[in-house]
C-alpha cells in the first residue's frame, strides 16, 4: 500500500489553527463540568482557568468561532458547549470499532466516557479465535475475519488499534483498506498510512519519561551528575531539556497524553 504520514497544515482549511482546534477538548470539557452544575455564563478569565489556558489566547481561540462574548456578562455555557461540539464534529454519532481486545482494549471497551462524548463503540474485533463470541462491556467480541464487514455495514470511519505492536501495520492497513480514515493508535510502534488518513497516537510510557526527567531535575540531579557524560559536560544536554520542556507543553502547558503520530 502508498505509505506516508499525513501532515496537516498549521491551518485547517475553515480557517482554525490546528493549537486552536487541540485547545477545543479543554474549553469544552470545562463547559461540560459548568453546564452540569446549571451555571449559566461564564467570563473568559474564569472559562480560562478553568481550561488551564490563558484568557488572551482563550478570546482568540474562540473569535475563530464567531464567539466573543457579552461585555460584563461573559460567554453563554450552553450555547459555547453547542458551538464546540459542532466544531469538533461531535454533534454527530462517530461509530468505532476497537481492534486488539485484551487488557487495554477490554479496558477501553469498558470506558464510559466515549459514548457521552458522541463515540459509540461499534464493534470490538480480536485475532484469537477463542475470544470470538466472548461479551465483553456488553458487546460480543468479533474475530477479525469480519473486518471488513464490520467496517462497511457500520460506516465506520474511526478505528482504535490496542492489539501489540507487530500487529499493528497490518491491522492499520485493513482498516485503511476498509474506509477507516482516522486512526488511534496506542501499540508501540510509528504506523504508515496514506495521505488522508490521520493518526493518532497515545503513549503513556513517553509521559512518564518525561515526568521522570523533571522529578530527576526537582530532585537536584542533573542529567549524569556524578557520572557526566561528555554530551552533559559539553552543553549538549541542553537539546534534550529543550525536548522535554516541549513534550510537557500541551495546547496550553497541558501534558498530551495523545499526540500527532
Ligand atoms: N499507549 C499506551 O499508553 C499503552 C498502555 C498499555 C498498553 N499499550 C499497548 O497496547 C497494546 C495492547 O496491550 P495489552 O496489554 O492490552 O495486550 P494484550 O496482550 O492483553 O492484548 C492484545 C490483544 O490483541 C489481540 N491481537 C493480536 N494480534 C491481533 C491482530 N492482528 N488483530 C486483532 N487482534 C490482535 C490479542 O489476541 C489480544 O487479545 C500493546 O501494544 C501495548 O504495548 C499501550
Amino acid at each position: 500500500m502508498a505509505t506516508g504520514r499525513t501532515h496537516r497544515p498549521a491551518t485547517r482549511s475553515r480557517g482554525i489553527p490546528e493549537a486552536t482546534v487541540a485547545r477545543l477538548p479543554l474549553y469544552l470539557r470545562a463547559l461540560t463540568a459548568l453546564s452540569e452544575r446549571s451555571v449559566p455564563t461564564v467570563s473568559s478569565e474564569e472559562l480560562a482557568t478553568a481550561a488551564g489556558v490563558n484568557s488572551a489566547k482563550l478570546r482568540k481561540d474562540f473569535s475563530y468561532l464567531g464567539s466573543y462574548g457579552t461585555r460584563g456578562v461573559g460567554y453563554d455555557v450552553e450555547y459555547l458547549v453547542y458551538q464546540i461540539s459542532r466544531e469538533l464534529g461531535l454533534t454527530q454519532d462517530w461509530p468505532v470499532v476497537i481492534v486488539g481486545i485484551g487488557n487495554l482494549g477490554a479496558a477501553l471497551a469498558n470506558y464510559g466516557g466515549f459514548a457521552s462524548r458522541g463515540f459509540r463503540v461499534a464493534a470490538l474485533i480480536d485475532a484469537d479465535p477463542a475470544m470470538a463470541g466472548k461479551p465483553v462491556a456488553g458487546l460480543p467480541v468479533r474475530h477479525t475475519d469480519e473486518l471488513e464487514s464490520i467496517i462497511s455495514d457500520n460506516g465506520v470511519s474511526i478505528g482504535v488499534i490496542a492489539t501489540p505492536a507487530g500487529a499493528a501495520q497490518q491491522v492499520c492497513d485493513r482498516l485503511v483498506a476498509a474506509g477507516v480514515t482516522s486512526i488511534l493508535n496506542f501499540a508501540p510502534t510509528v504506523l504508515a498510512v496514506p495521505d488522508g488518513v490521520d493518526v493518532r497516537k497515545v503513549d503513556l510510557s513517553i509521559e512518564l519519561q518525561i515526568l521522570a526527567f523533571h522529578e530527576q531535575r526537582k530532585a537536584g540531579e542533573e542529567p549524569g551528575q556524578g557520572a557526566r557524560t561528555a554530551a552533559s559536560r559539553s552543553g549538549s544536554a541542553r537539546p534534550a531539556a529543550a525536548a522535554a520542556r516541549d513534550g510537557r507543553k500541551g495546547p496550553d502547558g497541558d501534558v498530551p497524553a495523545v499526540m500527532p503520530a
